[in-house]
């Protein structure tokens, strides 16, 4: 055990600013004797017991509290483990912490540490513990599935299964070496081992060709763009309900990239506002045409908004990613023109962002598009960069290995698969731990 296991650690987990009721944890050796200190006895493990609450350095009351005592190693730390829940006032928070720092080895929990905690004592994987990141940030229904499953196995389940899959051909490639002298052994345990490996690698390319996860977490991108004055940032209040961008009827209003989050029946998605374009006036609009350009090429769907007032000749006039949507959307309908020639290629719609035209079709269809791309039955295995890295790693390995079945010999095609297995070991933090969590835990919040 290193000096960092032995301290105490404790924090309010349930949030800051004054609420009816806040959570006050405490983790290590000596929660059980912090418990003691200010509610005066222990009382019977994981039952809720109201206690009155002193500082033990005054004896002055600080609150009557509900307490709660975990004994490790059944804890969510796998540690002693005690709670209050005291009533939520700032300084009834801060006064059972300075109480609880006064106690001879008992010190603010920081970022993160009670589940690295979790982790480092067997509790949790790291692909648990970023779910459970994820699930605290969840902010729509469908961020909190995936992240809920992740926090509960989903991604170190299949994890796992890949390994085990691993190991199995490591074995029988191994079995190949150890009878490296009776003549056909081996390359009848290499046969056994081939088609569970490409089946495999087979399984990890779809996972890594999978991006659901990342557009469930970060939210699906849908850009505005238009010439000036098409009433983009008009668009933008209207589906945003909000007045978040600057309308007027001045040409080139906007300048710099807006976002809008917006929950589309549980998913979730950006919507960004961007300069009209067109030959750009001066150098702060050029600016702006140069990042509503950039936000254009990486979105997932760009709505082109045209002014259906306008006599100027429909023209579309950004070419987004090929695997993005591209829709047209004619407003002003309020403003009745004549009939339009519209072009094959997009879906459109007509609306008017000032009578509030057309709107809930557009909302509908956005709901629609966004539930298609992150949605489907089963939760994505990779949502971060991290597992994705890994994976790939992984996979590289595997692909190499087999790639030279031929020609190499059992010992380097075993070294690859053992690579590969050491590349998904880092995944649920199996492998290879030190480096990564700092990286894992400090996105968490205190008291987590
Ligand atoms: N008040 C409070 N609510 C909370 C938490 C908390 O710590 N305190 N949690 C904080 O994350 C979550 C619940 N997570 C927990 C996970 C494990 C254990 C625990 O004691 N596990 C033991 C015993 C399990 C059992 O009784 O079945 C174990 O796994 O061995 C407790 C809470 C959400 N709600
Ligand atoms: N009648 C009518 N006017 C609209 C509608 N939508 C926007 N407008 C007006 O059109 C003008 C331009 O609207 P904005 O939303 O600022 O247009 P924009 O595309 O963001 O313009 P830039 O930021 O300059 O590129 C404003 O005067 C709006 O009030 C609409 O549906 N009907
Ligand atoms: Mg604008």
């Amino acid at each position: 055990m290193n000096g960092q296991e032995e301290s105490t650690i404790a924090a309010v987990s349930s949030g800051s600013g004054a609420a009816a009721v806040a959570v006050i944890r405490v983790s290590g050796p000596r929660a059980g004797e912090a418990v003691r200190a200010l509610a005066g006895r222990l009382p019977p493990p994981r039952r809720a017991s109201l206690a009155r609450l002193v500082d033990p350095r005054s004896g002055e009351g600080l609150d009557s509290a509900l307490v709660l005592w975990f004994p490790g190693p059944a804890s969510a730390t796998g540690e002693d483990m005690a709670e209050f829940q005291v009533h939520g006032g700032r300084a009834v928070v801060a006064a059972v912490l300075a109480a609880l720092f006064a106690l001879p080895g008992v010190r603010p929990a920081e970022r993160g540490e009670f589940s690295r905690r979790a982790f480092l004592n067997g509790r949790m994987s790291l692909a648990e513990a970023e779910g459970l990141a994820d699930l605290i940030a969840a902010e729509t229904a469908q961020q909190r599935r995936q992240a809920l499953a992740h926090a509960f196995g989903h991604l170190a389940d299949r994890v796992e299964g890949w390994r085990a899959a691993l190991v199995r051909g490591m074995a029988l490639i191994e079995a190949g070496i150890d009878f490296a002298e009776e003549d056909d052994v081996p390359a009848e345990a290499r046969a056994l081992a081939r088609p569970g490996l490409e089946a495999l690698l087979a399984e990890l390319d779809t996972a890594l060709a999978d991006r659901r996860g990342a557009m469930v977490r970060d939210g699906a991108t849908i850009a505005i763009a238009g010439r000036p004055n098409a009433g983009k940032s008009s668009l933008m209040n209207a589906l945003a309900a909000r007045d978040v961008a600057i309308v007027s009827d001045e040409p080139g209003t906007t300048r710099d990239v807006l976002e809008v989050a917006l929950d589309l029946d549980g998913h979730k998605a950006i919507l960004i506002d961007t300069a009209g374009l067109r030959e750009a006036a001066g150098a702060v609009e050029a600016e702006g045409i140069r990042r509503a350009r950039a936000r254009i090429e990486a979105a997932d769907l760009v709505l082109w908004v045209h002014d259906g007032s306008d006599s100027e000749a429909l023209a579309i006039e950004v070419t987004p990613p090929p695997e993005a949507g591209l829709w047209l959307v004619v407003n002003k309908s309020d403003l009745a023109g004549g009939p339009m020639t519209m072009p094959a290629a997009a879906r459109t719609f007509a609306v008017s962002a000032r009578t509030g035209d057309g709107l809930d079709g557009l909302t509908a269809a956005l709901a629609g598009f966004v539930t298609a791309r992150a949605g489907g039955a089963e939760h994505p295995a990779l949502i971060r960069e991290r597992q994705r890295g890994a994976v790939a790693e992984a996979a590289g390995h595997l692909r190499q290995g087999l790639a030279g079945w031929e020609m190499l010999s059992d010992e380097l095609i075993a070294e690859e698969l053992r690579l590969a297995a050491r590349a998904l070991g880092r995944v649920t933090g199996a492998i290879d731990v030190e480096d990564l969590l700092d990286v894992v835990f400090r996105e968490f919040c205190i008291g987590k």
